[in-house]
């Protein structure tokens, strides 16, 4: 009864398809003094109903007068999907039956814990764009990229946000390999019609992860290729992720190549120094971990590429951080970070000093220093504006090492760049010096 009253006020609360969508699939399996235990098709709705609705569903909870005030979310007894859906049975309502299924997408990627920067901003804006069906980028969208660089996570966002606007719409969600597999049993049981009214027939937006696993899967390429041009040509949405641009895949056929870049084709970089100090600034929250700002620009300094690995350092801090019952300090934060990008040394404006230094044959000391010779001030020039190309250093965290600050480095930076242009000899000298720094 209680759990009917507060749908009630929920539904006033929530658009229609929220409540259809979020609410309506709840369904109330215990009612104890102080909680209220309410049972959702998987963990990732739960974990969006958490993250979304917990504290709308609690406060109308106590409107409705009940003392269970408290809401337990847990899966409904997990069942294998059954092939024909009993009405109503772990399907989103109001959602066609073809859509993706829920439980696929990840809870957490969605566009608000997408960090932007340089390295992605065309392909998050292709996304939003497409995300709300607006013309920016036409119908079809190639975005490729090195290992655990946000492609996945930008594709769920999209569906994510899809599915929150406008439920009805036909969204298929797949990777290349299930889209293979599905073919293929289509093919063994005879049921071809069924896969192409699916995806032909019944499909508004399709997103396909990993195509680069097409590689000398000729029949799935030319099906494939079908299937983007009837979408394309009648103005539906297409995604494609892979891990190299349409040119660099392998194994591919060249009009399926060709079909696949016919859209906007764009890749995401790993991130620059910036937007790694936000991800690990917004990871850090969501895995609960308090960590003071230092540690933060530790971590962003030195886990560079695959953002996987901030994940797995800020889960391996909070558990050591646990496991000690101790606070985190920079001991810790080293270890962690040692342990997930090994040994690999990251490089600083102090080894470039250092190495600058020998070659020049003057002491860090002397660089620091605030002499003006030229035999030291030359040198460290070339310093600064070596670190300035070969690290993630601010130009404040570079003139600190030297002893000045940011507008002496962009002063160095401007002399040796006008050095370079005007005088080969100093060219020459500067790409020897490149040349040992990237050996460092
Ligand atoms: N810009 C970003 N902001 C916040 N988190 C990010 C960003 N880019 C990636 N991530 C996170 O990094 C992890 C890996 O991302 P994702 O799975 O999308 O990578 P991918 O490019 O699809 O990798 P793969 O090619 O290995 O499948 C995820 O936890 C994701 O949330």
């Amino acid at each position: 009864m209680i759990w009917e009253k507060t749908k009630e006020r929920l539904k006033d609360a929530l658009t229609e398809n929220v409540y259809a969508l979020w609410i309506e699939p709840l369904e109330c399996v215990q009612v104890q003094a102080d909680a209220l235990f309410l049972a959702s098709p998987d963990r990732y709705f739960n974990a969006y109903i958490s993250q979304h609705y917990l504290g709308l569903i609690e406060e109308k909870i106590k409107e409705c007068g009940a003392s269970a005030r408290k809401v337990v979310l847990c899966e409904k007894e997990a069942k294998p999907l059954p092939v024909k859906l009993a009405k109503g049975q772990m399907r989103l309502p109001s959602v066609p039956e073809n859509t993706t299924r829920l439980r696929a997408l990840h809870p957490r990627y969605t566009f608000d814990e997408f960090m932007v920067g340089d390295c992605n901003i065309l392909a998050h804006s292709a996304c939003r764009s497409i995300s709300v069906s607006e013309d920016l980028v036409g119908p079809c969208l190639y975005i490729n990229s090195g290992t655990g660089l946000g492609k996945s996570h930008l594709t769920h966002a999209v569906a994510h946000k899809i599915i929150a606007d406008s439920p009805m719409t036909r969204l298929h969600y797949v990777t290349a390999q299930q889209f293979a597999s599905e073919m293929v049993r289509g093919i063994q049981s005879n049921t071809m019609d069924q896969f192409k009214r699916k995806y032909h027939d019944n499909c508004d937006i399709l997103l396909v992860e990993d195509v680069h696993s097409l590689t000398g899967k000729k029949k799935t390429q030319e099906e494939l290729n079908e299937l983007l041009d009837t979408l394309v040509k009648s103005g539906r949405r297409v995604i494609l992720t892979a891990n190299s641009a349409p040119r660099d895949l392998v194994g591919i056929d060249d009009e399926f190549r060709s079909r696949m870049s016919a859209g906007l084709v764009t890749s995401i970089k790993p991130p620059d120094i910036d937007t790694r100090l936000r991800i690990v600034s917004r990871k850090a929250v969501q895995h609960q971990l308090v960590l003071e700002e230092r540690y933060v620009d530790y971590l962003a300094q030195h886990i560079r590429g695959d953002i996987r690995k901030v994940e797995s350092a800020l889960i391996a801090l909070r558990a050591k951080a646990s496991l000690r019952k101790g606070d985190i300090d920079l001991d810790l934060v080293r270890e962690v970070v040692s342990s997930v990008v090994g040994h690999q040394q990251v490089l600083t404006s102090a080894m470039i000093g250092d190495l600058v230094g020998s070659q020049f044959k003057v002491s860090v000391k002397d660089m620091q220093s605030r002499s003006r010779k030229k035999v030291v001030t030359f040198p460290r020039q070339v310093a600064m504006y070596l670190s300035r190309k070969y690290t993630d250093e601010s130009l404040a965290d570079i003139g600190r090492n030297f002893n000045r600050d940011h507008s002496t480095v962009l002063h160095a930076i401007k002399v040796v760049t006008n050095l370079t242009n005007r005088d080969t000899s100093v060219n020459a000298q500067l790409n020897l010096l490149s040349d040992k720094v990237k050996q460092l």
